[in-house]
């Protein structure tokens, strides 16, 4: 299927006087797995959280299948077919892997079904643990798993809410080499069959799974393009590198003329 899934037309977000976002367009087709990265306070997080209904825009219109997202509450953006995970984790420590997918795939079913005692766990969950590996940790208590781990489950929450649009922050941010590796193939196949948005500041990262990248500098969309495009842009370098002669005044400077 081809076509815009996403569009955001002129958003802005004001807070206390403060444009934190400022007339940002995006359009995300239909199976693209687009990447959103910025330095630090360019707006990326807000634009999740106005997409998702938890901030309210001072401005523009974000729509999703051709229906105006913006003054919608959250959970109904959720039923809605958008799913996102947060920078802070939302397992339940002391339910076990398979009852926190659970629980994430049952917001879509009648309260008087959630009483019953089910027996096995349901297609979408199944596919949840297939798809993240988490088959083999199916009933340790999510409280024990490693970092990367207690990602994968996360993502398995979301996808076990059959979303058709999936914003991630930062899914690799704290993980080993090794869990940044099965995080990126657990990406490039989910996005075989959703539509991922993932926030992302992680070059190396970008360089091996990105194609698409949106770059968003104080509250606007800097540059748009493939990663060899949006690393070769001087603007890119500039903001990121602007960044990192602000940090170090030595190593981070010579390694100008490439974003890191
Ligand atoms: N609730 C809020 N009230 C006031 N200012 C806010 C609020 N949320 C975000 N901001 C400000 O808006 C700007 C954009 O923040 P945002 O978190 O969207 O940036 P980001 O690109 O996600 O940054 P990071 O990479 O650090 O997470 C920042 O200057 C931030 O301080």
């Amino acid at each position: 299927m081809s076509g815009a899934l996403l569009e955001v037309r002129g958003l802005s977000v004001v807070f206390d006087g403060f444009r934190a976002l400022d007339g940002v367009d995006l359009t995300v087709e239909q199976g693209e797995l687009r990447f959103l990265i910025g330095p630090n306070g360019a707006g990326k997080t807000t634009l999740v959280d106005v997409i998702t209904g938890l901030t309210r825009p001072a401005s523009g219109s974000v729509r999703f299948e051709g229906a105006d997202l913006v003054g919608r509450k959250e959970h109904e953006i959720v039923r809605s077919g958008v799913g996102r995970t947060f920078q802070t984790s939302v397992v339940f420590e002391e339910l076990t892997v398979v009852e926190n997918l659970d629980l994430a795939a049952s917001f879509r079913r009648p309260l008087w079904s959630l009483a019953r005692r089910r027996r096995g766990v349901s297609e979408a969950v199944a596919a949840a643990m297939e798809t993240t590996g988490l088959d083999l940790l199916a009933d340790r208590p999510a409280g024990v798993l490693s970092h990367g781990q207690r990602q994968w489950l996360e993502i398995g929450m979301l996808i076990a809410q059959r979303p058709r649009l999936l914003l991630l922050d930062e899914p690799v941010a704290g993980m080993s080499a090794e869990e940044r590796l099965r995080t990126g193939e657990l990406l490039t196949e989910i996005a075989r069959d959703h539509t991922v948005v993932v926030i992302e500041h992680d070059m190396d990262f970008l360089r091996r799974y990105a194609s698409q990248v949106t770059v968003l500098h104080e509250g606007k969309v800097l540059v748009e393009g493939s990663v060899d495009q949006v690393r070769a842009d001087p603007r890119v370098q500039e903001v990121y590198l602007g960044r990192a002669e602000e940090r170090s005044t030595g190593a981070a400077a010579a390694t100008a003329g490439e974003v890191k």
